[in-house]
């Protein structure tokens, strides 16, 4: 792991995000958060902005924007809203980056126009009996002559019967039934043999459906099969490397959130008057807020230094322990920092009218999806180490000399 200069920031973009999120995004938030429906609005007006597909490149009709770029229209928008947040991150990273990496020309011009439309993407890996274990998934595609059929079943997917793409990492087994690896299975929402059979009911995150989707011999032509350079055998580790973009995208949202919620803080404790003065004037308050600040300018930096490198082996993608790291710190730091934004409110925090109750909800997922706080721990562990640390029982961690035994 080398730690890479991070680039002058582009402010004139982070400051058409700030004016987008104040006049488009602010004042739709908290209804959003109560009525649970995809801001459909928002996203037209996300994809006319330019702000749906940035980072793809020019020759694909983006703007090939940086994911430090991104991040920075991330947090604009987190400061507003956890759903407009969330939507710009996967309408730029994780799936529609490892299309464009690793895929097609076709593949490209089908999930670039779609993406520069509007659409979020879907990235299908978790399952019911899979989350941490991600490589344990059951769902499988069969090689049928030209085409795949797919079946299983995903949770927990973001988007689920909103996104039109769908990046599915299945089982790949070819027409004698043998394991070829994991791969990356491209399909469109309206596809026969792909529905979301349930929607969680989230404590956060309420504007975004979080669905089951069950695949019942989904057909994937084999032009759909998004093909990383290592074929099926590399396939689930080119295509988790990929997904270190949007580690650092859920990151920035997480961090989003609590600049939002510091900014609230800021400006209720110069206006609260308690004792007959501003409880601004207290210095245990004081001293709250500068651990906050603190906080997050480190979050922020952490995330601005993992979007900015590249992992080994010129990879495309963020370093996976750069971005482990800043995605450990500012979820968890950024849950600390938005639960004592609460307490700056009194009460009053813990009303479903104030936003930072609604930030609290949001927040506490960072540490969750995308790779658990102690799944992320234990990669970051096995870098330092240069070890491999397998978690299934009976497999013991190997140091680089016992592997090559
Ligand atoms: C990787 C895990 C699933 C653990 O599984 P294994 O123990 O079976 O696998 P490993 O041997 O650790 O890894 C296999 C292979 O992949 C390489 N790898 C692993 N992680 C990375 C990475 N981040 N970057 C690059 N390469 C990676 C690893 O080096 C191995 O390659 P070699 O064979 O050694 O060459 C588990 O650790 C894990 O990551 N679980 C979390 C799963 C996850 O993140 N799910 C996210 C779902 S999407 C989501 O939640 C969206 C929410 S949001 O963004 O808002
Ligand atoms: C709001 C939300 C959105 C999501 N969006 C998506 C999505 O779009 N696509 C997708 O594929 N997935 C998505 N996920 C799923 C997410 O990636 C998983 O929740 C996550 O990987 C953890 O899996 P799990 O929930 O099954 O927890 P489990 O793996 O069951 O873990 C339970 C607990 O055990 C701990 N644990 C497990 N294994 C270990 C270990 N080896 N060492 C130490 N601790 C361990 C975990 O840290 C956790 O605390 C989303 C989740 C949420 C909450």
């Amino acid at each position: 792991m080398t730690l890479g200069t991070i680039p002058a920031l582009n402010l004139e973009l982070r400051a058409r995000a700030a004016e987008f999120a104040r006049t488009h995004v602010a004042p739709r938030s908290a209804e959003i958060d109560q009525s649970r429906e995809y801001p459909w609005d928002i996203v037209e007006k996300l994809a006319e902005a330019g702000f749906m597909g940035m980072s793809i490149p020019t020759e694909w009709g983006g703007k090939g924007a940086s994911f430090l770029d991104v991040c920075l229209v991330v947090e604009e928008m987190a400061k507003a809203c956890t759903v407009t947040a969330r939507i710009v991150v996967e309408g730029n990273m994780g799936a529609i980056s490892t299309i464009m990496a690793y895929g097609s020309d076709a593949q490209k011009a089908w999930a670039s126009k779609l993406v520069l439309a509007g659409d979020k993407p879907a990235i299908c890996i978790t399952e019911p009996e899979a989350g941490s274990d991600a490589t344990g998934m059951h769902t499988r595609a069969d090689k049928r002559g030209d085409r795949w059929v797919v079946n299983g079943v995903k949770h927990w997917i973001t988007g689920a019967s909103v996104s039109k793409v769908h990046l599915i990492f299945a089982r790949a087994h070819d027409e004698r039934g043998n394991f070829l690896g994991i791969g990356g299975f491209l399909a469109e929402r309206g596809q026969k043999g792909l529905e979301m059979t349930r929607r969680e009911p989230t404590m956060g995150l309420c504007g975004i459906p979080e669905g089951e989707l069950t695949f019942t011999n989904l057909e994937v032509p084999d032009d759909m099969v998004l093909r990383a350079p290592g074929g099926f055998e590399r396939g689930f580790a080119q295509l988790i490397n990929a997904y270190n973009s949007q580690r650092v995208g859920a990151g920035t949202v997480a961090m989003g959130i609590a600049a939002g919620a510091l900014d609230h803080a800021l400006a209720w404790v110069k206006e609260r008057e308690q004792f007959g003065r501003p409880i601004a004037e207290f210095q245990g308050l004081q001293w709250m807020l500068a651990d906050m600040g603190t906080q997050l300018t480190a979050a922020r930096l952490m995330l601005h230094a993992a979007a900015s490198s590249r992992g080994p082996n010129g990879s495309l993608f963020p370093d996976p322990e750069l971005a482990a790291q800043a995605k450990i710190f500012a979820s968890e730091a950024s849950i600390k920092i938005v639960n004592d934004a609460l307490q700056l409110f009194g009460a009053r925090g813990y009303s479903r009218n104030c936003p930072v109750e609604r930030m609290a909800r949001d927040v506490r997922m960072f540490t969750i999806g995308g790779g658990t706080a102690q799944v992320l721990r234990t990669l970051v562990a096995s870098k330092l180490l240069g070890w491999k640390l397998p978690q299934t029982r009976g497999e013991a961690p190997l140091a680089p000399r016992a592997a090559a035994e």
